[in-house]
């Protein structure tokens, strides 16, 4: 369980992110959608302790996130590819993160041979290093990375972006597989409202960094979605000037 109490971040005096309560049950996978700038990255950053809180804080799993490091076994994530080691190979980052978290090299080559469709013959075996794969092909390696260790609180920021599509449909069962497991939370944020819904059970939208929709997913959570965002850029589109002949 994830308790969100008051949680604020400011830059410049300016709140970028405002969630007076939220709360995330065990088991629960949750989609976090927004526009550019909305604070879904600030969200995940907090969940990780990558930056501290203005004010307020969050539990995770009974650890208060800001005041342990506690938290630190049973978490992973994926942002970008800041998480990734540019000089090693996958082979060698997984090993390296398998250590981390308890994980011997027979279980690493397990795990790299149950997502071999998931490579599809790219990214592992390559003896390439990290920061020499393609965009693509590191967020590969990011998200499998993140689920070494059967972890019990996944974060994902935007991992289907930059995927090709075939990857994006093999991510999605990875994600409802995981999302499957009583004992699992999975937060994934991402702008494409399909991948989204399809994969969570509860989306979050956020919109300059509040809470603006809290839905459990069912047939109609596309739609709604798909609405709120036509609604605002129609708000945020401009006004056509009619000119009269004389203007003209
Ligand atoms: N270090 C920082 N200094 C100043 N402002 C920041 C900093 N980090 C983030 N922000 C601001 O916080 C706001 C929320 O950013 P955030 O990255 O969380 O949005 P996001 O929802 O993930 O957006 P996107 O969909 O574009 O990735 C933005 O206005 C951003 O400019």
């Amino acid at each position: 369980m994830i308790t969100i109490n008051n949680l604020s971040k400011q830059y410049n005096g300016t709140k970028v992110l405002d969630i007076e309560s939220l709360e995330i049950p065990k088991g629960q996978a949750i989609g976090l959608v927004g526009n550019n700038g909305a604070g879904k990255t600030t969200l995940f950053s907090l969940l990780l302790d990558l930056i501290q809180p203005s004010s307020g804080h969050i539990v995770s799993n009974d650890v208060r996130i800001d005041q342990s490091e506690d938290w630190k076994p049973f978490t992973s994530a994926f942002i970008d590819e800041s998480f990734l080691i540019g000089y090693l190979t996958p082979e060698e980052y997984f090993y390296f993160i398998g250590e981390l978290r308890g994980q011997n090299k027979a279980d690493i080559d397990a795990l790299i041979a149950s997502y071999s469709d998931f490579f599809n013959g790219e990214a592992v075996g390559q003896k390439k290093y990290l920061r020499d794969l393609s965009k693509g092909n590191q967020k590969k390696v990011g998200i499998v990375a993140a689920l070494i260790g059967k972890p019990q609180v996944v974060i994902l920021d935007e991992p289907f972006a930059n995927l090709d599509p075939s990857t994006q449909i093999r991510l999605k069962k990875i994600i409802k597989d995981l999302a499957n497991d009583p004992e699992v939370t999975v937060l994934v944020s991402s702008h494409d409202l399909i991948h989204v819904t399809e994969v969570a059970q509860r989306v979050v939208l956020l919109e300059k960094g509040r809470v603006v929709k809290d839905i459990e997913k069912s047939s109609a959570t596309f739609k709604e979605l798909e609405d709120y965002f036509i609604g605002i850029s129609e708000i945020h589109a401009p006004v056509a000037t009619v000119l009269t002949e004389e203007e003209e």
